[in-house]
């Protein structure tokens, strides 16, 4: 039977490249949605390959130049939606057996919520969603009996080596962190970085904020905060080494000693098939290693020079709003590093900042979050433009 499918972030690294896979073995699935936010001449040739039902568009003021452009085609009476309604149409679009949610940010929390209490399994790679709102999506997953697999190559690492085991009988969760591309680097030294620099990932061609959040480390910190959501495991039981290879994708400890891990090239392409296929597995042209060929190491963070992978597991253990209010002012600050408004370093600086003013809500609703994520994000921009007026 073919799986039919919406994906949310279709323009994206991860969007790009699960339409690869489906393309890939076209007879298993049937593409149903595709979004974007603002890339519609990306999104008008998927359309073409892949003749999908709703195209969305996440900018409203683009939704005529999408319609304009669809018009004189074949592609005319694709049905065209935009801005938040729109990506939650196609998260919940009553055909679809699985939305696969990789759209970056807090963008993704409200449409997966919505698809999840549709009843649609989702493909998550928008780890965001799960520090913001872990709370509520677990409780939803359960509420409704719907799959949430990992595509996120960590989380499809432990989600691996896990099956078959007794959630009691896990020890710890280790993860592992490529330690970016200052790995080494000491504070003093991270003082001139441009982003150009921080971008270049040594092992994984990805989008913008994702690469940045790799170089601070907030990204390990924000999949800290995701494992404890996907896992149900305490902070206290979740460790991160660094891995600068990048071939062991994160391990599972159990009580008798005995490690699981999942390994391989550092292919997203692996992780994305497996979420699609499982329980099953298809056979593929994907990554094959030769083991020969490669030194593996593993070290400790350097909390110092990387202060972010701190400060996520404090807020994660805090709870309440604080992980959606971290996420937030990261969201903001990645953006005005990229932006050279503030500096590689200053972006722990504004998200302590933030966090240090934050009025913790317990057990959070959506709106809750909504209205938190608003203030942080107001709260980092405005601290910004403050400092920036005293230079
Ligand atoms: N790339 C990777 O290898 C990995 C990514 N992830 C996670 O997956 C998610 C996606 O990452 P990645 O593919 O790298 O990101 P990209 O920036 O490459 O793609 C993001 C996608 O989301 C769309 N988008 C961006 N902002 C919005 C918004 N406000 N509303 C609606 N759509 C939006 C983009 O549209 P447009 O094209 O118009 O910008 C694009 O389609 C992130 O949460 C990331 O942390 C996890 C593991 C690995
Ligand atoms: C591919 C993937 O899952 C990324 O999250 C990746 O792990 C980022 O690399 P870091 O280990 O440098 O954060
Ligand atoms: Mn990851």
């Amino acid at each position: 039977m073919t799986k039919r499918i919406s994906i949310l972030g279709s323009t994206g690294s991860i969007g790009t490249q699960t339409l690869d896979i489906i393309e890939e073995q076209s007879d298993r699935f049937e593409v149903l949605a595709l979004t974007t936010n603002k890339n519609i001449d990306l999104l008008v040739k998927q359309a073409s390959k892949f003749q999908p039902e709703l195209l969305v568009v996440g900018d409203q003021t683009l939704e005529e130049d999408l319609k304009n452009s669809l018009y004189n085609s074949s592609l005319k009476n694709i049905e065209v939606a935009s801005g938040k309604q729109g990506l939650i149409k196609a998260a919940t679009l009553s055909e679809i057996d699985v939305a696969v949610v990789s759209v970056v940010g807090f963008s993704g929390v409200v449409p997966t919520i919505s698809a999840i209490k549709s009843g649609k399994d989702i493909a998550l790679a928008n780890k965001e969603t799960l520090v913001a709102a872990g709370n509520i999506v677990i409780d939803e997953v359960e509420k409704n009996n719907v799959k949430l697999l990992p595509i996120d190559s960590e989380h499809s690492a432990i989600f691996q080596s896990l099956i078959g085991e007794e959630s009691r009988n896990i020890e710890r969760l280790i993860l592992t962190a490529s330690g970016g591309p200052f790995l080494g680097k000491t504070r003093d030294q991270l003082t001139e970085i441009k982003p150009k620099d921080a971008l270049k990932h040594p092992n994984w061609d990805m989008g913008k904020k994702i690469s940045i959040d790799s170089a601070t480390l907030m990204n390990k910190g924000l999949e800290v905060i995701e494992a404890h959501w996907l896992f149900g495991v305490d902070y206290d039981n979740i460790d991160v080494v660094i891995h600068p290879q990048s071939i062991v994708h994160s391990l599972v400890e159990y009580v008798d000693g005995a490690i699981k891990a999942e390994l391989g090239l550092p292919d997203m392409k692996v992780p994305i098939q497996y979420a699609l296929s499982y329980p099953s597995r298809f056979p593929n042209k994907l990554s094959s290693i030769d083991l020969t060929k490669h030194d593996l190491s593993f070290t400790q963070p350097d909390n110092d020079a990387f202060p972010l992978l701190k400060l996520a597991y404090e807020a994660g253990k805090t709870g309440g709003t604080l992980p959606c209010v971290l996420n937030a002012a990261n969201e903001i600050a990645v953006s005005e590093f990229l932006n050279e408004n503030i500096t590689f370093l200053d972006i722990p600086d504004y998200i302590k900042l933030v966090m240090n003013k934050h009025q913790v809500i317990d057990n959070p609703s959506v709106e809750n979050l909504i209205e938190a994520d608003r203030w942080a994000r107001e709260e980092c921009l405005n601290s910004i433009k403050y400092w920036k007026k005293g230079e």
